[in-house]
C-alpha cells in the first residue's frame, strides 16, 4: 500500500484510465485519491460514484493535504495550470505530467527553482492495468519519488524508465498506439462483416487474435520475423493475405504511424518552447 495523496488535475479519458487501473490495484485507497477539472460537475458526480473517490472543481482543491498532482488535462493548458501552481506548490510536492509533447525542461522553467517534475507517458489500457508507461524524471527530482512513480506506474501495467529524449518515439509507439489497433479492429471487423459473420463475432475472434499474437511475443523467445514466417506456408493463405496486406502499404504504413505521431509530439514541444522564448 502507498501512503501518498494524489490529486489528478484533470478528469478526462486519461485521468479515469488511470485511476480505474490503480483503484483496481489496490495500492491506494480510493480515499487517497482526488480528481479535479475546470467545470464540468456532471463527469466529477461520475467519477465519484464510479470509483468511490473524491471529485470536485479546481479551485476547490486544498493544496496542504496533497503529495503528488497529476497533471491530465490537454497540453495546450499547461501555462494556465503552472502558473496556478507556481506559488503554491513545495518543493517536497512532486508533479507527474501526462502531457504529450511537454518536457520536463519547460516544466521547470515555469515553475519555483528546484520543483521536482516527472514526465509519464501512459496509454488507456491503464484501465484494465494493461498499459505499457514511460517514465522520466526532471532534474530536480529525488530517488524516492522515482522509486514512487515506478511503484504507481506498475499498478496500471509495465513500466519503463527512459531517457526524456525518447518520449517522443515512446509516445509514437505506445502513448498512441492503441488508437493504430482499433483502427486495424476496425477494418477487420468491417472484413468479417463482408464475409458474412456477424459483427460482434468479427470483433470477438479478431481481438482475441491480436491477443494471442501479442501474448506470444511477450511470452515466447522468437522474433516477430520467426513467429510470422511460422505462421505462413508456402503458397498458401498467409502468403496471399500477406501479398494483399503488402500491395495496401501493410506494415510499413503503421510504422508510418508510429513516426507521424512521434514527430507531432517533437513539434507540440518545439511549438511551445517558441512560444516559451518569446516571452523572455
Ligand atoms: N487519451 C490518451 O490516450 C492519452 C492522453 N495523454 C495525455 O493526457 C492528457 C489528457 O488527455 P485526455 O484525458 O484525452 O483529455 P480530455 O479532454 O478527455 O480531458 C481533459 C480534462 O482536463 C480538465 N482540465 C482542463 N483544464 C484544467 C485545469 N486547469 N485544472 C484541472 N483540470 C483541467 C478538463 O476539465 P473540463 O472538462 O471541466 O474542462 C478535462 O477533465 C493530454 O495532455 C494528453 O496528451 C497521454 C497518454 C495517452
Ligand atoms: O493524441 C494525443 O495527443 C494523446 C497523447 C497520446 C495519446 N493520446
Amino acid at each position: 500500500m502507498l501512503k501518498q495523496r494524489v490529486a489528478f488535475l484533470g478528469a478526462g479519458n486519461m485521468a479515469e484510465a488511470m485511476i480505474s487501473g490503480i483503484v483496481e490495484s489496490g495500492k491506494l485507497a480510493p480515499e487517497q485519491i482526488i480528481v479535479t477539472n475546470r467545470s464540468n460537475q456532471e463527469r466529477l458526480n461520475d467519477m465519484k460514484v464510479k470509483y468511490g473517490i473524491e471529485a470536485i472543481k479546481k479551485d476547490e482543491l486544498n493544496f496542504e493535504q496533497i503529495d503528488v498532482f497529476i497533471l491530465a488535462m490537454k497540453p495546450k493548458d499547461i501555462d494556465t495550470v503552472m502558473e496556478d501552481l507556481k506559488d503554491r506548490l513545495r518543493p517536497e510536492q512532486v508533479l507527474i505530467s501526462v502531457l504529450a509533447g511537454i518536457s520536463t525542461a519547460y516544466m521547470e522553467e515555469k515553475l519555483n527553482d528546484g520543483q521536482q517534475v516527472i514526465r509519464v507517458m501512459p496509454n488507456t489500457s491503464s484501465m484494465l492495468r494493461e498499459s505499457a508507461t514511460a517514465i522520466s524524471p526532471g532534474h530536480h527530482v529525488s530517488m524516492d519519488q522515482v522509486v514512487f512513480t515506478k511503484e504507481l506506474m506498475n499498478c496500471i501495467g509495465e513500466a519503463y524508465i527512459i531517457e526524456e529524449s525518447q518520449m517522443d518515439i515512446f509516445t509514437g509507439i505506445a502513448g498512441s498506439g492503441p488508437a493504430y489497433f482499433y483502427n486495424l479492429m476496425e477494418h477487420i471487423e468491417q472484413a468479417g462483416v463482408e464475409g458474412g459473420m456477424d459483427r460482434e463475432m468479427a470483433r470477438k475472434i479478431g481481438a482475441q487474435t491480436i491477443l494471442g499474437a501479442a501474448t506470444m511475443m511477450l511470452e515466447r523467445e522468437e522474433t516477430p520475423t520467426q513467429l510470422r514466417k511460422n505462421v505462413t506456408s508456402p503458397n498458401g493463405t498467409t502468403a496471399a493475405g500477406l501479398d494483399a496486406l503488402d500491395e495496401h502499404g501493410g506494415g510499413e504504413a503503421i510504422a508510418e504511424a508510429v513516426k507521424g505521431a512521434a514527430s507531432r509530439s517533437k513539434e507540440m514541444r518545439e511549438e511551445l518552447e517558441k512560444v516559451f522564448a518569446e516571452q523572455k
